[in-house]
């Protein structure tokens, strides 16, 4: 697995916002979109050319035209030192799906949000996420006079997870949810939480950083709107940290290559299964069937 610590490669840090196009109501496609998602795509496709890759930017897959300093190929010593799960250890190349979020958070980044972008690049394996990282660009870490910017965090079932300090989850129910997608039935489903506080910020990955970090326990969301791009990392990472990402009604999402993009019945995520559970006991049943039905 990589690590990429040079956030130049990913996002860089000085693109600006050169244009962007709105796809739909708060769906926004910048130019950092596209070219991270070249980047990327040309990386890993260089590294593992049988990889089925599958990015979120349907126009940005021409990596042909990706310059050579732009590839990363090296990888992170420390996740190289992992001992690979018994039964990982013989995943074929060609069995790996890889969802590619060149950038979650874009209505945050055109509104200068940037500690809510991150990068996320999810691994699964017959259908399931099995590692992943979330690459925070613009994170800024103060080690005594050194500034250092970007972190990666990552995650591999049954081995580990590394870039950032765990934490217990908060001592009261902080809920995490969406800042720009809300709607009635989000609004719903977070009320009957009994919630002490309600975090509105932005990206798929930013939440389940803010769930890692024991900032808040439970992530709810009853909409549409993610894609198989915004979660495969983030659940990847949330259950090797022994947490859980389900939709809204307690099910699993499946990640083979064939299955279809949206997250049609939200999503839902804890830091354990008890909250989890709490979680999904919580949300009424027409409010589930509501979702499963639009
Ligand atoms: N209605 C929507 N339209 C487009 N993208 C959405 C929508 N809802 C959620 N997303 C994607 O899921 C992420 C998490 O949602 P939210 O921040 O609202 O909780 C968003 O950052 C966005 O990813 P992206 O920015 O990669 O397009
Ligand atoms: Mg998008
Ligand atoms: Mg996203
Ligand atoms: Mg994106």
């Amino acid at each position: 697995m990589m690590k990429h610590q040079n956030t130049k490669s990913i996002v860089p840090i000085n693109l600006r916002i050169t244009s962007f196009l709105l796809q739909g109501k708060d769906d926004y496609q910048t130019e950092a979109d596209r070219s991270a998602q070249r980047c990327i795509i040309a990386s890993l496709a260089t590294l593992y050319p049988k990889l089925n890759i599958i990015g979120e930017e349907d126009n940005a897959n021409n990596v042909g035209d990706v310059s050579s300093d732009w590839l990363v190929v090296d990888a992170d010593k420390d996740v190289l030192s992992l001992q690979c799960p018994v039964h990982l250890q013989s995943v074929k190349e060609e069995d790996i799906v890889v969802w590619v979020d060149p950038l979650d958070g874009t209505s945050e980044y055109t509104q200068g949000f940037l500690e809510h972008v991150t990068v996320l690049i999810g691994i699964s394996v017959n259908e399931k996420p099995i590692a992943g990282v979330i690459h925070q660009p613009y994170y800024k870490n103060t080690v005594g006079e050194d500034v250092k910017v970007g972190r990666t965090i990552w995650g591999l079932q049954d081995a580990g997870v590394g870039g950032y300090t765990p934490a217990q989850p908060p001592d009261s129910l902080i809920i995490t949810t969406t800042r720009s997608h809300s709607n009635p039935l989000v609004e719903a489903a977070l009320q009957v939480m009994n919630a002490s506080k309600v975090l509105r910020v932005g990206g798929a990955g930013y939440k389940v950083l803010q769930l890692l970090e024991g900032k808040a326990s439970v992530y709810v969301f009853a909409s549409s709107g993610c894609k198989k791009w915004d979660t495969c990392a983030p659940e990847a990472i949330l259950s090797a940290a022994g947490g859980k990402l389900t939709d809204i009604l307690g099910n699993f999402y499946k990640y083979g290559a064939n299955e279809s993009r949206p997250n049609k019945t939200g999503v839902l995520a804890a830091v354990n299964n008890e909250l989890h559970s709490y979680a999904v006991n919580k949300i009424p049943q027409e409010l589930k069937d509501a979702l499963a039905n639009k």
